[in-house]
């Protein structure tokens, strides 16, 4: 559904190229996870995706036609939820979503009323978004890039602010599109949120793809299961699963009788990324 072909971008006036020969083939009905530290890239992609940005160098098509010839038809095609929600202030939520969906003619008032209360808005409806809360507004931000029923969606943070019951609406209305068959493109530092939807994720580095797989491949190949034990005195211990029958202090307090819990961590998306991305503060 997206392919990006060796892929490189350079800003003007950059010295160096910003992301280097980005090979991805994202398939119909994935959700693709794009991860990277701050300033790897990632928003610099999301751009070049959706044409806000120009690249020269390598090619990008969605559902098999290059960029280049997607002309005004491809803001239907897709949606996009920018990180940082640009409403109108003085308009209610409501006459922000009409007042957009005027682009679209195919969304009706029973869609709009489908997602304010799909995001928990509809009793907030008619409030003027000046008086939302930045988690209402990403809500708002949420429903503006859903409700003309697009194809392909780019979420930059969708789930930044929001408390945790809202961060599950969130997560649950992504479930229910990649159920419906759409393409979900999800940029996040949410390492919990890109393991729970993701069905695979790139590891961007300084603008290299480091590594892409799903995220159980990563957890397998980068992570380590590990055991935390407590011992009667109250005091935590932490082994590697693998070392336990040859670790002399975990023998010790389990012959001795010495063990009052013991729990098993998997290992987590976020080592793997860690150690992907070096990004581990020494
Ligand atoms: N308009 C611009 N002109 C020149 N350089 C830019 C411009 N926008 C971004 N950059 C540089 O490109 C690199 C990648 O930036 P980008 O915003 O794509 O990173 P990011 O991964 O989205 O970061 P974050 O997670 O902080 O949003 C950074 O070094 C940034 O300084």
């Amino acid at each position: 559904m997206i392919t990006l072909d060796n892929v490189s971008f350079r800003y003007k006036q950059a010295a160096e190229n910003t992301l280097h020969n980005l090979q991805v083939t994202i398939a119909e009905g994935e959700v693709f996870g794009f991860l990277g530290p701050s300033g790897s890239g990632k928003s610099t992609t999301q751009k070049i995706l959706y044409k806000h940005l120009v690249t020269e160098q390598g090619s990008v098509s969605v559902n098999g036609k290059s960029l280049r010839d997607w002309g005004r038809e491809y803001y239907h095609f897709i949606g996009v939820c920018f990180e940082l929600p640009n409403h109108y202030l003085r308009l209610t939520a409501r006459e922000n979503l009409q007042f957009f969906s005027a682009f679209y003619p195919q969304i009706k008032q029973e869609t709009i009323n489908y997602w304010l209360d799909k995001m928990g808005l509809l009793e907030e409806a008619d409030k003027r978004v000046s008086e939302f809360s930045k988690g209402m507004k990403m809500r708002l931000n949420f429903i503006r890039s859903v409700m003309h029923n697009p194809a392909v969606v780019f979420l930059d943070e969708p789930t930044s602010g929001l408390d945790p019951g809202y961060a599950h609406k969130v997560k649950e209305a992504i479930k229910g599109l990649k159920q419906q068959g759409k393409t979900i493109f999800l940029t996040t530092h949410n390492m919990n949120d890109a393991d729970q939807l993701c069905d695979r994720v790139a590891f961007l580095h300084k603008g290299h793809i480091k590594e892409m797989d799903s995220p159980r491949v990563l957890k397998l190949k980068y992570g380590s299961k590990k055991v935390q034990v407590t011992d009667i005195h109250g005091q935590a211990h932490c082994f590697e699963m693998s070392d336990l029958s040859s670790d002399p202090d975990f023998q010790q307090l389990l012959q001795g009788n010495l063990i009052e819990s013991i729990h098993s961590e998997e290992a987590s998306l976020e080592e793997a990324f860690l150690k992907t991305t070096e990004t581990v503060q020494a």
